[in-house]
């Protein structure tokens, strides 16, 4: 029906050495088999050593972040076709860390979703609520917008390279976990929210990922869950140990 993905991001944290170690230990310690796509995001520099470092294992190596512009004067970003020519496959958008920190817009969020799916990459596009919208219940609305503002443009075809991944701002780094049955109400009304917009087979085929404050003690519960697909983890992904422990509990 439609695949569990477990994916790492692990943000601006490790240097190369630290990388490449990481990577390794994950290698070594993941089962032959696995009911999971594992997925890791490290910083820009060291993708294409940590590509040629996951090559002959179950680890795809994908990018945190990319530019909505194909090449020119723009100062510090980083194109898709930079990203392809290194093998990277697959980029996660929209996090709310570039949201609120970096102050990427729907708008921008828009430009880059389909400048990446028009060069054929996945696209994780990262969706969530803050903690006061969750309050006031306008949580179904904000998620909702989130992926309707970037993606309407987007055709049923389009929707094969996406991967959603909801993140509610405030579980992330935090400790503090959406439950299972927030998580599945979420993952629930977005998948509804994808089928009468672009039909039933879109929906079904559609991986959701539930992020936020993901360990091995609580993946299995979460995980467990109907429309969820499996797990965007930051902290947790740079531990060996615990990013091959939630590998397991599919
Ligand atoms: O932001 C996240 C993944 O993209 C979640 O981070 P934590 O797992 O550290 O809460």
């Amino acid at each position: 029906m439609r695949n569990n993905i477990l994916a790492g991001n692990w943000k601006m944290n490790c240097d190369l050495p630290m990388t490449q170690e990481l990577i390794f230990n994950i290698k070594k310690q993941l089962p032959e088999q696995l009911d999971c796509e594992i997925m890791v995001a490290p910083s820009h520099p060291f993708l294409y050593a940590a590509f040629n470092d996951s090559l002959e294992s179950p680890i795809e190596v994908i990018a945190q972040n990319a530019s909505q512009h194909d090449s020119g004067a723009f100062t510090g970003e980083v194109s898709i076709d930079m990203l392809q020519s290194v093998g990277i496959k697959t980029v996660i958008l929209g996090h709310s860390e570039r949201r609120d920190v970096f102050l990427e817009t729907d708008d921008i969020l828009a430009a880059k979703t389909h400048k990446a799916i028009e060069k054929g990459m996945r696209v994780i596009f990262c969706c969530g609520e803050h903690l006061e919208q969750r309050k006031s219940g306008e949580h179904f609305k904000t998620v909702t917008e989130q992926i309707d503002k970037a993606l309407f443009k987007l055709t049923a075809k389009d929707w094969k390279q996406i991967v959603i991944a909801y993140e509610p701002v405030w579980a992330i780094g935090t400790g503090e976990t959406a439950s299972p049955e927030q998580a599945q109400e979420m993952h629930h009304h977005l998948r509804k929210f994808v089928e009468d917009k672009y039909g039933e087979k879109t929906a079904d085929k559609l991986s959701i990922l539930y992020g936020g404050s993901v360990k091995p003690a609580n993946a299995q519960e979460i995980f467990a869950q109907p429309d969820v697909d499996g797990g965007l983890v930051g902290g947790a992904s740079l531990d060996a140990d615990s990013f091959v422990a939630i590998a397991k509990s599919f």
